[in-house]
This record gives C-alpha cells, sequence and structure tokens, in this order.
C-alpha cells in the first residue's frame, strides 16, 4: 500500500477503536518470561474476560445456552433413572406396558432431546459469534493502527510479521472463546451432577469424586506436553507459509538464476519440519485419546460393581444405578472442554501480547486542525533545518517487541542533516544527489510519511504537524519509486474508489501519456489489471501511477524517480504538459537523468543528507563539482545505453568543500540566491 498512502486519508478507519487492555500489567520487557512462568492461567483469563466485557450479551446468552444444557444432561439421567423404575423395570416384570406409560416416556424423552437442542445450538451458534466478532473487531483494529502508525514504524516491521499479527494472532487471542461457553456449563453441570450423586447415593457418588478429578489432572498434563508442540507447529506453519511466499515472490529471480532445486530443498526442509512436528501432535494426542476415552468406561464399570452390592443391600435401586452410570458416560465430554481451553491459552497469551504490541505502538502521527487553501495553485513548500534518522533495529522475529516504545536506547543512522530548502509556488524542482543521499527520504518527509527529528516543514507557511488529518494527502500526491497496481480495473487504480468522472480520468491519462496504451486495452478503464500490474510493462505502470496521483489535481507533485522506466522523450512531454497546466503545480522530481534535470526550473544538489548547492543546471555546472561528476556520469551512462544507474558514483567518502558563495551556494547560503 505504499502507493496509496499517498492518496488516501489513513484516518479513516472504520468503526471505534476496541476496548484496549493491558492485559498482566507486565510490560513488553518481561513479556516473554511472564508468558512462559505460571501466571499463563491468570493472564489467559483476564484475556477472556475482556472478550466477555466487550460481548457480554451473547457472552450471557451463550452461557445461559450451555447451562440450559447442563441442566437438561443432569436431568436427562434422572428421568432415565425414573424410567427405568417406572416403565422398563415394571414392562420387563409384567412383559407388557401401556400406550400411556410408552407415551409418557416417548414423551419425557423428547422434551430432554428438544431441551438439549436448544442449549447446544445456543452455546455453539453464540460462542462462535462471540469469537468470529471478537476477531473481526481485532482485525479491524490492527489493520487501522497500521494506517495510522508513522512510516518509520513500517520501515522496522516487516510485511510477513504484520499479516501474522492480523491474522494468526488475532486468531490464537480468541480461539479459547469457542469452548469457553460449554467450559462454564461445564462447571455447572459437575456441580449440580456432584449434587444429584451425593442425593442418590453418597458411595456411587465416590467413584465420581475420584475419576473425575483424575480425568481433569489427565487433561491438564496432556495439555501441558503437547501446547509447546502445538505452537512450535503454529510456528512451522508461518515458517513454511513464509518461504513459499518468498520463492514465489522472487520467482524471476529464482528462475534466471536457476536457484529452482536449492528454493525447492529450502521448502521441503520447511515441510518436513512441519510435518515432523505434526507428527509428534498426532502421536500424543493418539496416546491420550484412548485414555481420556477409557477413564469414564472404568468409572461406569466401578459403579457397576460398587451399585450390584449397594443393590444387593438395598441401599439403592435399579433407576439410582442407571442414573449414576448414564452421568459417568454424559460428563466425560464436558470436563475435556477445560482442556481444550488450557491447551489454548499460552497461545492466545502469546496472540494477544502480540497484538497489543501493536495496538499499544508509540509514534502515531498527531495532527492538528489547521487546514490549507482550496487553491488551484501550486504550494509554497519550506524545509528548515530538518535532520532525519533511521532507527537501527528492525523486528524481524515478529515479537511483537516495539524496541522505541520500550523507551530502549535505539541506535540510529542519521540521514538528513539540517536540510534547508524553499520552493516558490508553481514551480519545478529537480532533486538530484548520489545514491543514498537522503533524496527519497526527504520526499516521505515532505508528504508527512514520517516527522523529522528537527526542523520543521512547511506547506504555504503551515507547519505540516499542525495540518488537520488528511490536509497533506489531500493537497500533495507522491509518485514512489516502486509503483504499485492493484489487482483490479484500471478506472478504480486511478481513482481508488474516490468520486472522479470518466473525463477526468482520461484526462490524467492523457497527461501521464497514458491514454494510448489503455485506449488499445480490451475494456479501455473497464480492462482488469492482473496482480500487481503484471499485465502492463514497468514504464507502463509507472505512467498509470502517475495519472492516479494527477487526477486528484493535487498543488504539490512528488515524484521519486517515478518515471526512470519511461522513455526520456515521453519522460520530457510528462513534465512539459505538467509545467503547462494552467494551475501548474508545484513538481518535486528525484532526477536521474540530464533531459529531465534540464527541464526543472531549478536543482538542488544534495549529498551525505545535505543540500550542498542549488540554482539553474548551467549554474550548478560550474558551481559544483560533485553535481558536475554526477550529471556527467549520468549522461555517459544514458549514452552508453546503460539503463541501470549502479556503476554511477556513490557517495563520496568525505564531504566535498562547499561551492562558493554564488547565486547556487551551499544551502547555509542559498537565501541569497533566491
Ligand atoms: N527504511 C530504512 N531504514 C534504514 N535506513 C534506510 C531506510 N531507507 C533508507 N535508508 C538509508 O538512508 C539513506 C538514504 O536513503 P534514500 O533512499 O533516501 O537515498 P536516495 O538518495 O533516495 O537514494 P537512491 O538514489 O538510491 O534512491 C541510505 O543510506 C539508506 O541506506
Amino acid at each position: 500500500m505504499a502507493q496509496g498512502t499517498s492518496t488516501r486519508d489513513p484516518g479513516t478507519g472504520e468503526g471505534s477503536a476496541p476496548p484496549e487492555e493491558p492485559v498482566g500489567g507486565a510490560g513488553t520487557g518481561d513479556r516473554a518470561a511472564d508468558t512462559a512462568g505460571a501466571g499463563i492461567f491468570g493472564r489467559g483469563m483476564r484475556v477472556l474476560w475482556v472478550a466477555a466485557r466487550t460481548e457480554p450479551w451473547i457472552f450471557l446468552a451463550a452461557v445461559a445456552g450451555a447451562m440450559l444444557h447442563a441442566g437438561v444432561t443432569v436431568g436427562s439421567a434422572s428421568v432415565l433413572g425414573h424410567l427405568t423404575d417406572t416403565t422398563i423395570l415394571p414392562a420387563f416384570a409384567r412383559g407388557s406396558t401401556t400406550a400411556a406409560a410408552l407415551a409418557t416416556a416417548a414423551g419425557l424423552l423428547l422434551a430432554v432431546g428438544l431441551g438439549k437442542a436448544v442449549g447446544i445450538a445456543m452455546r455453539r451458534m453464540l460462542a462462535a459469534l462471540m469469537q468470529f466478532r471478537m476477531q473481526a473487531r481485532y482485525r479491524r483494529a490492527v489493520a487501522r493502527k497500521y494506517l495510522e502508525l508513522p512510516l518509520s514504524w513500517h520501515h522496522r516491521h516487516p510485511t510477513g510479521q504484520l499479516l501474522s499479527n492480523a491474522n494468526a494472532d488475532v486468531e490464537a487471542a480468541w480461539q479459547p472463546l469457542a469452548p469457553l461457553p460449554m467450559a462454564v456449563g461445564s462447571v455447572f453441570m459437575l456441580v449440580i451432577a456432584a449434587v444429584a450423586m451425593l442425593v442418590t447415593d453418597p458411595v456411587l457418588a465416590l467413584v465420581a469424586f475420584v475419576v473425575f478429578p483424575v480425568l481433569a489432572a489427565a487433561n491438564v498434563v496432556f495439555q501441558r506436553r503437547v501446547s509447546p508442540m502445538a505452537s512450535r507447529a503454529q510456528a512451522l506453519r508461518a515458517e513454511v507459509s513464509g518461504v513459499a511466499h518468498e520463492s514465489f515472490d522472487g520467482a524471476l529471480v529464482v528462475k534466471t538464476l536457476g536457484r529452482e532445486d536449492t528454493e525447492t530443498e529450502r521448502f521441503t526442509r520447511s515441510a518436513h519440519s512441519l510435518r515432523d512436528a505434526l507428527i509428534q501432535v498426532g502421536r500424543m494426542r493418539s496416546m491420550f485419546d484412548p485414555v481420556m476415552e477409557a477413564l469414564p468406561n472404568f468409572g461406569v464399570l466401578a459403579v457397576l460393581l460398587l451399585g450390584m452390592w449397594r443393590l444387593s443391600t438395598g441401599a439403592i435401586d435399579p433407576g439410582d444405578l442407571v442414573q449414576i452410570a448414564f452421568l459417568f458416560t454424559l460428563l466425560a465430554l464436558p470436563i475435556r472442554s477445560f482442556g481444550w481451553i488450557l491447551g489454548d491459552l499460552p497461545r492466545s497469551v502469546v496472540g494477544w501480547d502480540r497484538v497489543q504490541s501493536v495496538l499499544g505502538s508509540g509514534g502515531t502521527m498527531e495532527h492538528g486542525d489547521r487546514t490549507l487553501e482550496d487553491s488551484p495553485r501550486g504550494i509554497a513548500l519550506s524545509a528548515r533545518g530538518v535532520t532525519f534518522s533511521y532507527a537501527d533495529s528492525y523486528d524481524a522475529d515478529g515479537g511483537g517487541r516495539d524496541l522505541m516504545d520500550d523507551g530502549e536506547t535505539t541506535a540510529r543512522t542519521t540521514v538528513l542533516n539540517g536540510v534547508d530548502l524553499d520552493i516558490a509556488p508553481g514551480r519545478t524542482v529537480a532533486l538530484v544527489g548520489p545514491t543514498g543521499s537522503g533524496k527519497s527520504t526527504l520526499t516521505t518527509l515532505l508528504m508527512r510519511l514520517v516527522d523529522p527529528d528537527t526542523g520543521h516543514i512547511r506547506l504555504d507557511g503551515v507547519d505540516v504537524r499542525d495540518l488537520a488529518r488528511g490536509q497533506v494527502s489531500g493537497h500533495a500526491a507522491l509518485v514512489p519509486q516502486g509503483t504499485f497496481v492493484f489487482e483490479d480495473t484500471v478506472r478504480d487504480n486511478i481513482t481508488l474508489g474516490a468520486d472522479i468522472d470518466d473525463e477526468q480520468v482520461w484526462a490524467a491519462l492523457r497527461l501521464a501519456r497514458a491514454d494510448g496504451f489503455i485506449g488499445e486495452l480490451d475494456g479501455g478503464l473497464d480492462a482488469p489489471l492482473g496482480e500487481k500490474g503484471t499485465t502492463l510493462s514497468g514504464g507502463q505502470r509507472q505512467r498509470l501511477a502517475l495519472a492516479r496521483a494527477v487526477v486528484r489535481r493535487p498543488r504539490l507533485l512528488i515524484m521519486d524517480d517515478a518515471t526512470s522506466a519511461v522513455d526520456p522523450q515521453v519522460e520530457a512531454q510528462i513534465l512539459a504538459g505538467l509545467r503547462a497546466r494552467d494551475d501548474a503545480a508545484t513538481v518535486v522530481v528525484v532526477a536521474y537523468r540530464r533531459a529531465t534535470i534540464e527541464l526543472a526550473d531549478e536543482v538542488v544538489y544534495m549529498e551525505r543528507g545535505r543540500v550542498l548547492a542549488r540554482g539553474t543546471h548551467d549554474e550548478l555546472l560550474t558551481a559544483s563539482p560533485g553535481y558536475t561528476r554526477l550529471v556527467t556520469a549520468y549522461e555517459r551512462a544514458s549514452a552508453e545505453g546503460e539503463a541501470e544507474r549502479e556503476p554511477l558514483p556513490e557517495e563520496p567518502g568525505p564531504l566535498e568543500p562547499a561551492p562558493p558563495a554564488t547565486a547556487h551556494g551551499d544551502h547555509a547560503t542559498e537565501e541569497t540566491s533566491r
């Protein structure tokens, strides 16, 4: 979405922020230790509590369904016991029964069945509703936060991690919500079942008090053992898709450099690790499941053996025995729901922490309330004493820790060092400098994608930090180095959903010299463009991106090497067209071709994050040896037909001596030049 950020207001996300509550009060620094420690249960419960508080009615209704099911289940055992005594045994004794007795039995069983069905349906549907609503709410919140966070934050977080925060982590955080109402209902069921058993026969009830705690303990042991294995499998799943994504994305590099076998091997290694981890989980489960199935049956056996003795002594009747034995078989499954929740809790807490580390990330840009004039003339642009540095930290492992926000000292590399710049409305200025001199960085500051460490950027005299949200993107547009094309039609790629009529779209395409090839596409503006615009050439994609920017009639247009793949003559026509408009925008163009540079009213020459000189192209040729060297090299490269700029001069070692303080002197004297 790099492209989109230049034209879309990032602040227009839907809905309101979810109630984000720090869980466990643990700072991000001790999160890992905390997650591994015994506090997991408490922290997990607090995560679930957030869900219960966010969706209280759905949660209560789901629990009500679970309790209905629990009550009816225990009741069904009593019904069975009652029918044994009143219908079944008398029928065996007499050899026949009455229609009325059968109808009563059928009616009772039907009522019990219906009650259970309603309880299960309520519990399951509402649990799923709650789980998916929470997932959607947090996905939206994470996605909105991504758009609010400044580019500097995105620089430190890989795309794969952002995807996993919005998908896998959100899902993991709310996974235990599915069995939660059942577990709450199970507690209720256990209590009333215990009471029912105690009332029926305290001696047989003793068997339950031995068997069910053993069942619960076995569950906990199993979940403790399988949980790290499942987490590992989850991490390996992410790794497999990461490797696959990289190989497919870099298919061209892989194929052209003959790396197919190596890549296949890399993928195979990951896939095998995932297979082994999943088999390990399966093996564990295959040992545990029979135990969990068998334990209640041993309980039933014990009840029957003990029950026969109790029957023979006349302490209970057959109905009591049937009731207790039946309860045993019914309780086994609900008890397992505790195990499911316990098993999901560690992943849930980790997922929640990672989601919270995004939602709690600092550095969200503050906006003022000033607005820019809705004038057709270009914007007056100024930069004063602008310095900017990139943080050296990179959260590559997706651990969710935000070093900058932890208050840790993070090393930074300064790339802009006291930049001063003034551009009058409607002027076209070429930004020229060796690779790595900070040109692209400066363009991101002019668009307020990041804020300077010190100094000010002003548009029409207003500090960009004082402007209301959406003002910069509403009046200025950046066409970045990398062109992004959405998998959509030509029209939607240009309007990006804004209300812009076809006439304006064609006018923008004409200005970007893209009307010719778009007109030839089958469907014209309705023609679908493949993923990342693979159906277009590089130069065509760049012209489409330019049309997307100019269709909004920005008062400031910044082109960062945006026409590098366009034929020089077409590029010259585009720039001439932009300057010829009645409402000529202010244009800043990062330029690498002499032809482009010569079209500009003025050239700003940068080296090592500083503006070293400015003036017309001819003035700089005499005033700045560095500029002359660079432009001569560009010229030589283009004469030799080299498309790449790699062999061109890099940043020089020591700064070249400042040019004389003439009309095109260094930045300290540039004000006198204006
Ligand atoms: N996201 C980033 N994180 C850290 N350092 C960065 C980042 N982006 C750029 N840099 C560094 O900042 C310096 C300036 O980069 P920038 O892209 O602004 O230069 P440039 O003049 O536009 O170069 P080019 O002509 O090659 O596009 C370079 O040394 C680069 O390594």
